[in-house]
């Protein structure tokens, strides 16, 4: 494994890779003089991840070990006044420090419960999901979701530290890899056409991304960022595929096979590739391209819903103004452009041609 880098991200969150993560990160902990940690963890990085991070850290103040269970379902506001309920029992105090070891469900949902409890409390991210290294750890986005609205409820907080340790994907299963995957194609999709070439030459059935392709993605991401954090509207960028995608992602839970996040958000991107054609100008082969790409790595996802349904999530959107549906588009690979109006005609036509109206 390559030395750690430490290095910059804004003026409050520090990204350190590998495995001399931990080092920075016990120093940080030393250096903090914490009355208490309070690990936020699902079932699974509860048996698979904490022990060999607990092992890493070696001495630490007094430990509690939140567990919730795993999945979508549990960035809910009823977990969260759970978790509130058992700091304030356990005497989380401001000297506290949260630790969030998890995919983007508890890095979102820990990091909301840092922001919120005793107005805000210090935390650090260890994404251990593809999907969270690679995007939900970084960005100071936290949140849960309501009824059907993801993540209707959030902060822009920063967490303190990231710590990206390749290592926890030795067990991540592979269609948690290949829903990671999806935020890294869009990553290539809206900065860095360079990079999406790089990425649909890798084979993701096969393989694990790279720490180098982690780290690539996580830099486009900060660069987006760093001009707009609390996405007044660089950021939307970082939202193609969501307006859509979030709706099959939020329609999908109340099945009996909900999606996984990336999973709905491939689907997302390719009917927003449709509505990049109509209206970014994005070029017929190109389109066809990213297409193709989505459609053989994720062949076997699908979803069917109805129109109405899909509307009425998608016009509760957090990018929309009013009554103006807006949206991110691409305009070529490499390139995305937001706030653009689309009407719900042209959206209803997208979502037939991807297959998804019922
Ligand atoms: N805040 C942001 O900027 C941002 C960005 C993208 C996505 N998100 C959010 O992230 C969530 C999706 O994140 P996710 O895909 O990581 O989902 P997740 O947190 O549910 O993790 C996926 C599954 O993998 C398991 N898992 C995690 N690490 C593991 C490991 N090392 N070994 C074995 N199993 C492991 C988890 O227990 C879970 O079952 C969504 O809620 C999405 O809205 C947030
Ligand atoms: O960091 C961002 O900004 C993103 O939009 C990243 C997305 O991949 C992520 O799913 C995010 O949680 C979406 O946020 P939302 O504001 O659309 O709820
Ligand atoms: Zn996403």
């Amino acid at each position: 494994m390559k030395k750690a880098i430490r290095y910059l991200v804004n003026d409050k969150n520090l990204i350190w890779f590998g495995e001399n993560a931990f080092s920075h990160l016990k120093t940080f902990i030393a250096k903090g003089d914490y009355s208490s940690i309070f690990f936020v963890v699902d079932e699974n990085t509860h048996d698979l991840c904490l022990p060999y991070l607990l092992q890493s850290l070696g001495d630490l103040p007094r430990c509690e070990v939140l567990e919730v269970e795993a999945g979508e379902d549990t960035k809910s506001p009823e977990v969260l006044v759970q978790l509130w309920m058992v700091m304030s029992e356990l005497q989380a105090d401001r000297h506290s420090l949260v630790i969030n070891l998890g995919g983007g469900v508890i890095t979102d949902l820990g990091g909301f419960l840092a922001g919120t409890y005793m107005r805000g409390l210090p935390f650090v991210n260890i994404p251990t999901s593809l999907l969270a290294m690679v995007d939900a750890s970084n960005g100071g986005k936290n949140g849960i979701n309501l009824a059907h609205y993801k993540n209707r409820i959030g902060l822009f907080q920063n967490p303190e530290a990231v710590c990206v340790i390749p290592d926890f994907l030795e067990t991540l299963p592979e269609e948690e890899v290949r829903s990671g995957f999806a935020e890294m194609l869009k990553h290539g999709l809206i900065a860095d056409a360079e990079y999406w070439k790089e990425l649909i030459e890798f084979d993701i059935a096969e393989e694990v991304p790279t720490e180098e392709m982690i780290r690539k993605s996580i830099a486009i991401k900060q660069e987006v960022i760093d001009k707009d954090f609390r996405e007044a509207g660089p950021r939307k960028v970082l939202n193609f595929g969501h307006t859509i995608g979030h709706a099959i992602e939020s329609l999908s839970l109340e099945t009996d096979s909900p999606l996984l996040h990336g999973e709905a958000i491939a689907l997302g991107m390719i009917t927003e590739t449709h509505l990049s054609q109509k209206y970014a100008a994005l070029s017929d082969p190109e389109a066809e391209e990213i297409r193709s790409v989505f459609e053989e790595i994720y062949q076997d996802v699908s979803f069917l819903a109805k129109a109405e349904d899909l509307m009425e999530v998608i016009q509760g959107d957090k990018k929309n103004r009013g009554d103006e549906l807006r949206f991110t588009l691409i305009t070529q690979i490499g390139n995305g452009v937001v706030d653009v109006p689309v009407s719900k005609e042209d959206i209803i036509e997208a979502l037939k041609l991807t297959k998804i109206l019922a």
